[in-house]
């Protein structure tokens, strides 16, 4: 441990060097932030909450970093497969959060939307990790200082917000508290910029810049399709078509997660509540009964348009 600390504390100008990165929860959003991280040559401990979890979760990176491998090196096979195996060989995986955080520089949470369990974890693993280590959390809607403060390290704490999916999508938000400190946060930025990705800063608000502008856009077409103002398959032609996005709102929810939706505006992270003036957030009828259905979308196989296929 008294290396790790030597060798994060010794850049110049006091921010840590990111080379061991513990990413916690290996679903949709963890394991493509496990792969980023691994194939930009970091260190990876992926870590879930059992191996036939992990053992899923690595069979989807092999087959994203694939694609990835195919684009990449699309003139050279050989260098693709040396690609994949190096890029494999610098990610583990662990089901004891605690002993997998021994030695990391970083923690990446990216589990179930839920308050409790997501302070819970972060109060083990203020324990569990090294003084020097990061702790950021890949929430898309819950406040950032509401799981910093179940931690004792609220200057060493911000928020990582990838998107789906993590290998394409070449934006990261980093949200910065008032505690952060301008290390932690430089070496966030610095991270983000190691992976690949063009970052932004956000306050730690409501759904940060991209959610609090998406969520809203993505209701009003839910309220469209509730009040049989168009067919889904209409509303996501005339976004793409019309507004020149890659993917329709409706499309969107079927991809990103109808719970991921629901946790945003009326469970875990209540907008509804938070923002009562805006009807858009109020319980969808439509949302909610595919959601007590099990149909989340792409990770069940059924959603709102998925099947309409
Ligand atoms: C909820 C939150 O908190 C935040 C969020 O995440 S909000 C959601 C943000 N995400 C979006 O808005 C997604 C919008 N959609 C898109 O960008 C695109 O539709 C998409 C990338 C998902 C698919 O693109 P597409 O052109 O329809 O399909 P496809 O041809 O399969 O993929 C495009 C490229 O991405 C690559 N790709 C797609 N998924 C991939 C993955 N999981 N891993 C690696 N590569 C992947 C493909 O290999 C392909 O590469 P080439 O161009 O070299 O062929
Ligand atoms: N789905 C999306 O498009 C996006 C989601 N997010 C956020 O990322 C986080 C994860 O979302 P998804 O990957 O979609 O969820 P998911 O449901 O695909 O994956 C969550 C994983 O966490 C694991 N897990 C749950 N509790 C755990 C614990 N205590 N310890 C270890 N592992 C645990 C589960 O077994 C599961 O594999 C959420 O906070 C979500 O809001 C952020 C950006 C986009």
């Amino acid at each position: 441990m008294g290396t790790v600390l030597k060798r994060s504390f010794s850049s110049s100008a006091g921010r840590a060097a990111i080379k061991h990165v513990t990413v916690i929860g290996g679903g949709l959003m963890g394991s493509g932030i496990a792969q980023i991280a691994a194939q930009t040559g970091h260190d990876v401990t992926m870590v879930d909450m059992s191996e036939d979890i992990l053992a899923k979760s690595k069979a989807y990176i092999e087959q994203s970093l694939s694609r990835v491998a195919r684009k990449k090196y699309k003139d050279d096979p050989e260098a693709g497969e040396n690609f994949m195996q190096e890029t494999t060989r610098r990610l583990s995986t662990n089901t004891d959060t605690r002993d997998a955080v021994q030695n990391t520089d970083l923690v990446i949470e990216a589990i179930i939307e839920n308050i409790d369990i997501k302070q819970k974890l972060f109060s083990g693993l203020d324990n569990a990790a090294p003084q020097h280590t990061i702790f950021a959390s890949n929430t898309s809607s819950l406040p950032i200082k509401d799981l910093a403060k179940s931690t004792s390290r609220a200057d060493r704490f911000g928020g990582l917000h990838f998107f789906n999916p993590v290998p394409v999508i070449k934006l990261l938000e980093v949200i910065r508290l008032p505690e952060t400190s301008d290390a932690t946060f430089q070496s966030l930025v610095d991270f983000g910029q190691a992976v690949g990705k063009t970052t932004v800063e956000a306050k730690d608000t409501p759904g940060f810049i991209v959610n609090r502008l998406l969520v809203p856009y993505i209701m009003e077409a839910v309220r469209l399709l509730e009040r049989g103002d168009a067919s889904a398959r209409d509303i996501d032609v005339a976004m793409k078509l019309g507004a020149g996005y890659s993917m329709g709102p409706i499309e969107l929810v079927d991809y990103v997660g109808l719970d991921t939706l629901k946790f945003v505006i009326d469970g875990e992270s209540r907008w509804n509540e938070s923002m009562p003036d805006n009807p858009l957030f109020n319980p969808s009828p439509m949302l909610n009964k595919l959601v007590s259905e099990g149909k989340l979308g792409l990770k069940t196989g059924e959603g709102f348009e998925i099947r309409m296929k």
